[in-house]
């Protein structure tokens, strides 16, 4: 029996106040949202920017993709993307279905290729092709990247930035990214990262759209240099620093090497 499978039967339970309910179908008035990512001891989530790091074990990592198999998309930021030129589908043997991978690529920076290994799995019928949230409108899209990206199911999305205080573009609004996500028919989504994501969502302006928080912490300090989850400094009415966030409902559980450290974040 593969690991993924493993983990699926003996220790599904300990997630299961913290993945989507079974019955959260598209009737909820926003996507569950899973936060989800790994981490050293020193809060990073890899040891430099574009470099991919493995930090979980195979009892974590089988955990990932049971996560996948909970839910009906996967988000990552386009610097992920860029660097690990990952699959983002669920790798347990006899999945019954495969999470829509959501890349967030407000400039188009990812030029689709027919190599590129989520198209290659999407092929071979093992997961399916992204949808790429972009501030471009469609007019600014490249003609290559639409016609591989649509032949293979995949698409581009148009999300309006918000304004910047200087009136350039800023980031993507996670209110007009979820609403993407639900207006897809997609009930679930877990946010895998990077750490810019991460960081992004974890701005307490955005707390009350996470459902769950599901970190996995390898027993490592991948040291100076490394790619951070440090979300903005939160203050107080009278602009004391307070902490920018915390988990309630906590539990951990070992796997194997790692911890699995389950929660929600306080809604303030
Ligand atoms: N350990 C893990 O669980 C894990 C998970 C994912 C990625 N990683 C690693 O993290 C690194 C990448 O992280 P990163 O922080 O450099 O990049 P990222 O993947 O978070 O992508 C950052 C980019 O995403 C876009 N973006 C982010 N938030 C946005 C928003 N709200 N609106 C619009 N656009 C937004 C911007 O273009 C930004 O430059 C890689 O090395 C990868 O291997 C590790
Ligand atoms: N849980 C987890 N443990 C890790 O050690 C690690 N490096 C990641 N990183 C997550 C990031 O999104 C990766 O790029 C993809 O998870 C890997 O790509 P796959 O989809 O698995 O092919 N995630």
């Amino acid at each position: 029996m593969s690991e993924a499978l493993e983990f699926a039967s003996s220790s599904a339970a300990l997630l299961e106040p913290y993945v989507p309910p079974a019955s959260s179908q598209s009737t909820a008035a926003k996507p569950f949202v899973t936060l989800t990512f790994a981490t050293s001891l020193d809060s990073s989530l890899s040891l430099a920017p574009g470099v991919r790091t493995r930090l979980s074990g195979p009892g974590s990592k089988a955990m990932t993709h049971y996560l996948r198999s909970r839910h009906s998309a996967i988000l990552v930021g386009i610097n992920t993307m860029l660097a690990d030129d990952p699959g983002l589908n669920c790798r347990i043997a006899g999945a019954s279905s495969q999470p829509r991978p959501i890349i967030i690529d407000p400039h188009l920076r990812w030029v689709p290729k027919h190599s590129d290994k989520v198209l290659q799995i999407c092929r071979a019928g093992q997961g399916l092709a992204p949808i790429v949230l972009t501030g471009l409108q469609p007019e600014e899209w490249p003609e290559g990247s639409i016609s591989i990206l649509t032949e293979h199911g995949g698409k581009f999305i148009h999300v309006e930035p918000k304004k910047t205080a200087s009136g350039g573009r800023g980031r993507f609004d996670w209110h007009d990214i979820l609403h993407v996500v639900s207006q897809e028919g997609l009930s679930s989504l877990m946010v895998e990262g990077g750490a810019q994501i991460i960081n992004s969502l974890l701005d307490s302006q955005y707390h009350s759209l996470v459902d769950s928080v599901i970190v996995t912490i390898a027993p490592t300090w991948l040291g100076e240099g490394g790619v951070v989850v440090s979300p903005a400094r939160a203050h107080d009415e009278q602009g004391v620093p307070i902490p920018a966030a915390r988990l309630s409902d906590v539990k951990w559980h070992p796997f194997g090497e790692d911890v699995v450290l389950c929660g929600r974040l306080d809604k303030k």
